[in-house]
């Protein structure tokens, strides 16, 4: 497909999102819909739809509606190509710019729903608008390496014949960053072996910050994929792991995960009490909006006040689960303060038996994605 027509189709996908549609199920209609369509120009489109997404206002304002193709315009002109060099209607290519898109010019905008632009002020301080401006761009891919499987040295030797390039974080040493060859990640050998793992920077850096807790029992309450056991299980090997989470269907792929990195994580419901007990809870997702910037737009005030309720109600029955002497580690992938700090200060002021022992707030300006830990010990 010629860049223009890959332009019309992000324009018919990006008016399906627009229309309540999650981003992933509109890409996978229009795919579906379009087999004369290249992997090349599926990838591309792709890269145009979450583009447009992450910088929806600012687009919408550049072109003047919000709607597939004021997006796309929008798009052109933030990426300094002029909208009327694409939107020519020769070929596939969109329809000529009627004289109200050809004037349009946007105003300054951040690129956050309403409602939430005064907490984001209230949780970032003097980095707000960089923050925001970070979550406009493209998210970095991160491996965590598995210390049960490889070492970093081996594993970058490994991806490299494989066509990932990637470099140490000088925050982490099992931390390494893709540079090139993301696409090939999942194939490589060194991903297949279970030497690497995905995992952002940010969610390395809170499983790192988990007191060592020996041969103890470890409890994932909000399990998931398994991202946070599978990061305890390689850092502490000797610790003994339970998964648990209210959707069983959401722990799916956790055999195979853990089979691949060598980890004996048990899939339960939990019985009896943990030296240290994992809540990785719903949140806003608001530190990981450049990764999912659909969501950044279909989260509403109502839907986040319904959040806060499930984290409150999350704590109160994982922290039962603590172990006395253990530790409790909360944790959101938010930047939001209503989610992270305020939380745990409720939750020390309703539970006075706990007591916080470190807390952690990453951003991409100091790491990754947005990621809060607290360390809460009992007694
Ligand atoms: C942020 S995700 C967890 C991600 C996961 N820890 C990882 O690293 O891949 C939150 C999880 O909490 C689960 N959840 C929702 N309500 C819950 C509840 N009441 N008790 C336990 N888990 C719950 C959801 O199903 C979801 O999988």
């Amino acid at each position: 497909m010629r860049p223009d027509a890959r332009v019309g189709a992000a324009i018919s996908i990006l008016d399906e999102i627009l229309a309540g549609q999650p981003a992933e199920q509109a890409l996978l209609r229009w795919s579906r819909n379009s087999r004369f369509a290249g992997s090349g120009d599926r990838a591309a489109i792709r890269d145009l739809v979450f583009q447009a997404l992450r910088r929806r206002n600012s687009c919408a304002s550049l072109g003047g509606a919000m709607t597939g193709r004021g997006l796309m315009i929008g798009l052109c002109r933030l990426n300094g190509q002029d909208p009327a060099t694409v939107f020519t209607g020769q070929g596939h290519a969109p329809q000529v710019l009627s004289q109200t898109e050809a004037l349009a010019q946007g105003g300054e905008a951040v690129d956050l729903p309403d409602w939430v632009l005064p907490m984001w002020r209230d949780s970032l301080g003097d980095a707000w608008q960089q923050v925001a401006d970070a979550m406009g761009e493209r998210a970095p891919v991160w491996l965590r390496v598995n210390p049960a499987m490889s070492d970093p040295d081996k594993a970058t030797r490994s991806l490299a014949q494989d066509g990932v390039s990637v470099a140490a974080s000088p925050l982490l040493a099992t931390a390494l960053r893709v540079e090139a060859g993301e696409r090939q990640v999942n194939r490589s050998a060194a991903y297949q072996q279970g030497m690497v793992e995905l995992q952002d920077l940010s969610a390395q850096l809170a499983c790192a910050a988990l007191p060592d807790i020996g041969a103890g029992r470890v409890l994932d309450y909000c399990a998931g994929g398994g991202g946070k056991a599978l990061a305890i299980a390689g850092a502490q090997p000797r610790a003994k792991i339970t998964a648990h989470d209210a959707n069983e269907q959401r722990m799916a792929d956790l055999p195979l995960r853990a089979k691949r990195a060598g980890a004996g994580i048990v899939a339960e419901q939990p019985k009896g009490s943990f030296d240290l007990v994992v809540a990785d809870v719903p949140c806003s997702g608001s530190g990981t909006w450049r990764r999912t910037p659909d969501a950044k737009w279909r989260l509403d005030e109502a839907g986040f006040h319904r959040l806060l309720d499930l984290q409150q109600r999350i704590m109160a029955e994982a922290a039962a689960f603590v172990a006395p002497g253990g530790v409790f580690a909360y944790m959101t992938c938010s930047v939001l303060e209503d989610e992270n700090g305020g939380q745990v200060d409720r939750f020390l002021t309703a539970n006075p038996d706990f007591r916080q022992e470190a807390r952690h707030f990453w951003t991409p300006l100091t790491a990754s994605d947005g990621f809060f830990c607290a360390v809460l010990r009992k007694g």
